[in-house]
């Protein structure tokens, strides 16, 4: 890269090298010709009566890349299904959802990026939840000019990842839930489990299929896992029983439906008593009762992964441990907060 002086009439697509003030009354003042700034025609006659016959440009040479430049290759690099880029300022690249569903960073991917000299990309965290049109990520490089050689380097993690960010779009799946507890089953008490199931299953666009009571019978209750799986649910919950009284039967009955244990504890509160299994290919969560008497549980930070069509795995449950511990505060701000904001699984 060299600096030269020129003529602001030849500078038309020229990178300026330094910021250009104009001098007013009582000092200088910011224009919005800027170091890195690339001229254009209709600023040639400001650029006159600003007094400035020469101009100091940036030489690009070969093998060098314009900040923005950069910030565009970037972008297009790191952006995969559900993701745009917008036009670059100051090199910055905003990256957006283009659709509802589960912001996802491929996190190793993503620290390879920064491990570059020159570059940084900023994102939110893993799994999130976004909106059409949210802010996910910002690129860019730091200096005005980059090495062309980073910017290959950065297009090759990406290409070998497979992919960076993306948003995965949520399925509108057909959820069973089974209610256990003999005291509700006998109606002594009223059941608030299948509101909070219904709400966040339903938030995502998804469905109730069916919704069934059993008492604390092992039998019955893995006689109902199995027959919502055989009428069609995608998912199936299954509420309360799920600690260590004598009449919490509700893991062993899931283990009974022929299901397949992913995990049971989690190391996420509220949530602990939480167990993932698989019958099939059909995800069974064992939700213990925290998941009624708090808002926010391990419900919200393992249901969109599945509505997303994850298979989440024992190693995604481990993972949660690191920023699984509610705050509780006394209003809850979730998810603008760390409930469910660690890192993934590393070991
Ligand atoms: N000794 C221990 N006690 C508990 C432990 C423990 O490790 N050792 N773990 C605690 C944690 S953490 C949780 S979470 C809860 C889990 O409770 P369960 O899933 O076993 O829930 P239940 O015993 O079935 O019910 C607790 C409570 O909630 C009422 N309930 C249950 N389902 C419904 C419903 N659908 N509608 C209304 N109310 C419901 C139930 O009647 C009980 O009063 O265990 C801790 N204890
Ligand atoms: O399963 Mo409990 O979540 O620790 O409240």
């Amino acid at each position: 890269m060299k600096v030269q002086t020129i003529k602001v009439e030849e500078a038309i697509g020229k990178v300026l090298s330094h910021d250009l003030t104009k001098v007013v009354q009582g000092g200088f003042k910011d224009t919005p010709f800027r170091k890195g700034y690339i001229i254009k025609e209709e600023d040639v006659p400001e650029l006159l009566k600003m007094g400035k016959e020469n101009i100091y440009i940036l030489e690009l040479e070969p093998g060098d890349v314009h900040e923005d430049e950069a910030g565009i290759r970037l972008g297009a690099a790191v952006a995969n299904q559900g993701v745009r880029c917008s036009p670059p300022k100051e090199s910055r690249v905003n990256l957006y959802a283009e659709r509802d569903g589960l912001f996802k960073v491929n996190v190793r991917a993503l620290e390879a990026i920064n491990n570059l000299p020159d570059v940084i990309l900023s994102t939110l965290p893993n799994n999130t939840v976004v909106k059409s049109g949210e802010l996910l990520a910002g690129t860019k490089v730091i200096p005005l000019v980059t090495e062309e050689k980073v910017i290959m380097a950065a297009e090759g993690i990406c290409r070998q990842a497979g992919w960076v960010i993306k948003v995965a779009p949520f399925r509108k799946l057909d959820v069973g839930v089974v209610i256990t507890g003999s005291e509700v089953f006998k109606q002594r008490i009223r059941d608030g489990f299948s509101p909070v199931i219904t709400e966040k299953v339903e938030a995502f666009g998804s469905r109730i299929l069916k919704l069934e009571y059993a008492p604390d019978d092992m039998e019955v209750i893995s006689t109902k896992i199995k027959e919502m799986a055989n009428n069609g649910a995608n998912i199936i919950f299954v509420t309360g029983g799920m600690s260590v009284d004598p009449d919490d039967v509700t893991p062993n009955a899931i283990k009974l439906s022929g299901a397949k244990v992913e995990k049971y504890g989690a190391p996420a509160l509220p949530g602990a008593m939480f167990m993932l299994a698989y019958l099939d290919n059909i995800p069974v969560m064992g939700v213990p009762a925290c998941g009624m008497f708090f808002k926010i549980t391990i419900i919200d930070l393992l249901l969109p992964r599945l509505l997303a069509g994850e298979k989440v795995s024992r190693k995604d449950i481990v993972a949660l441990a690191h920023g699984g511990l509610c705050r509780a505060c006394t209003e809850c701000t979730y998810p603008n907060c760390t409930f469910g904001k660690g890192t993934t699984y590393l070991s």
